[in-house]
């Protein structure tokens, strides 16, 4: 395996037995060269192959059930293959599941002990480090609690710290980090920005198309079990939001499609050609917040963090006219939901509404969203406005009883500006991108700047 590559997977497949009676358990073991097998297999992973490279930040994204907590605990070791290598280069610190790797019954500080040496570190080197992992997790004097008090996210906090004060060269991070709160959900992310820009492979698993995006170099997504597509993190989630949002009669075409696309074009660069990498001059102002923000009641669902953001994930509000962004805004369900969908509307400074769009029509819109679930509603636009400043709406419709109705619905929640251009020749609000010509040899010879 050449030193740039961190981890090579090549053709792991995974198949669980699966038992249909307690018994049925027993009897195999009592007699494993019968001729009938007490179990099925179920196959969790098929032939999967990729590799990381090492300094890299890659996604993982896959439907409830795809096999990602199973590849990841192959990479880490925890589960062997059925078939294929997982070669991994480097010290790995991973954080999967709740509770993989703490004694319940030992204090926090003895967890520290126990997880350091696991990961290879001295017991001075774990001294050393104990107070920045006691600062990192702030669990106060539950670090001296046995950690089967903790409540989840304490648990988490405690984790986590632990794995990026290890000095890892590899961190493999599972959804686990969604059990914090949002401020130490922040403060984790903004560490592995960290250790990404300092070298440390990063992969990452995690059902949040922003996390995905604002992180990753490139995206890899699973479903139920086969690897369907790797590449830039936007195309993979667009085509991963495509499949999980697919009604049950049409996943199979989904997939289908998705798998041609693989085969043909799969961008591996973040950048999109198709936009240019000219975002990059949008800027983001933080001075700069709507002061007449008004919030309906919220009917079972709650909008956050409604923003505006380059396609390679950047936060910001000072845009290029011309340039693509994306306005962003995520959707908590607190009750159950019907017939959601999301909206958005583009106002001028008096309220002029520009452009709008909803998610889905109607009759296309999300069946059914459970209480707890979330959604990312994400809006790609073009910014073709005049230089000015302008104000966004967001909201979220869902069916309450029997008709649609507002779940939530926030006015001027974010705003931007776009930024003046040097020679635009586009008046009014909307820069409908017009060609304009005229006619007569004279009139064109005589325009431009004056002689002299
Ligand atoms: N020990 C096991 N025995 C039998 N089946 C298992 C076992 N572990 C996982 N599976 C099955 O393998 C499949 C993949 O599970 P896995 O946890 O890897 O999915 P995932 O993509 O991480 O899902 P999620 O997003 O829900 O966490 C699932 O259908 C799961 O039920």
């Amino acid at each position: 395996m050449s030193s740039d590559v961190a981890i090579r997977i090549e053709g792991v497949s995974k198949a669980f037995a699966i038992y249909e009676r307690p018994h049925h358990r027993l009897m195999q073991q009592l007699l494993p060269n019968a001729q009938r097998a007490w179990y099925r297999e179920f196959h969790a992973l098929r032939d999967i192959s990729f590799e990381v490279g090492r300094g890299e930040t890659v996604g993982i994204v896959g439907r409830n059930g795809s096999g990602k907590s199973t590849l990841l605990q192959i990479i880490c070791g925890t589960l062997s293959p059925s078939a294929g290598s997982a070669d991994v280069r480097g010290r790995i610190a991973a954080l999967l599941e709740l509770g993989a790797g703490f004694n319940p019954d030992f204090t926090g500080r003895e967890n520290v002990y126990l997880n350091g040496t696991v990961l290879g570190l001295s017991r001075a080197q774990i001294e050393r480090r104990f107070d920045d992992i006691a600062a990192f997790a702030d669990i106060g004097d539950f670090i001296e609690q046995p950690v089967k008090s903790y409540s989840s996210g304490m648990y988490v906090r405690l984790a986590f710290a632990v794995a990026i004060n290890v000095s890892p060269e590899i961190l493999v991070v599972d959804e686990a980090l969604s059990v914090g709160d949002e401020a130490f959900q922040r403060k984790c992310f903004s560490r592995i920005q960290r250790m990404r820009d300092d070298g440390v492979t990063v992969l990452f698993v995690s059902h949040s198309a922003g996390h995905v995006i604002e992180l990753c170099d490139r995206a890899l997504l699973l479903d139920r079990g086969e690897m369907l597509l790797a590449g830039a993190p936007r195309h993979v989630i667009a085509r991963y939001h495509k499949l999980a949002f697919a009604p049950a009669d049409l996943v199979d075409a989904v997939r289908e499609q998705i798998r041609s696309d693989a085969d043909g074009i799969a961008p591996e660069s973040a950048s999109d050609p198709a936009h240019g990498a000219a975002v990059d001059d949008s800027e983001f102002d933080p001075d700069m917040k709507p002061m007449s923000t008004v919030s309906y009641p919220s009917r079972g669902a709650r909008i956050v963090d409604a923003h505006v953001q380059t396609l390679s994930g950047r936060r910001v509000n000072v845009l290029r006219a011309g340039a693509t962004y994306v306005y962003t805004y995520r959707v908590a369900f607190e009750t159950n939901a019907y017939r959601a969908r999301c909206g958005m509307l583009i106002k001028t400074v008096s309220g002029l509404e520009l452009a709008g769009a909803v998610s889905a029509t109607w009759e296309n819109a999300v069946e059914r969203v459970e209480a707890g679930d979330e959604f990312e509603a994400r809006f790609e636009f073009r910014c073709l406005l005049a230089p000015g400043t302008y104000f966004l709406n967001a909201g979220v419709q869902g069916q309450i009883d029997g008709a649609e109705a507002y779940l939530d619905r926030q006015v001027d929640v974010a705003m931007f500006r776009v930024m003046p251009e040097a020679g635009r020749l586009a008046t009014a609000w909307v820069d409908l991108d017009v060609r304009a010509s005229v006619d007569g040899t004279d009139a064109a010879r005589r325009s431009g700047p004056p002689p002299g």
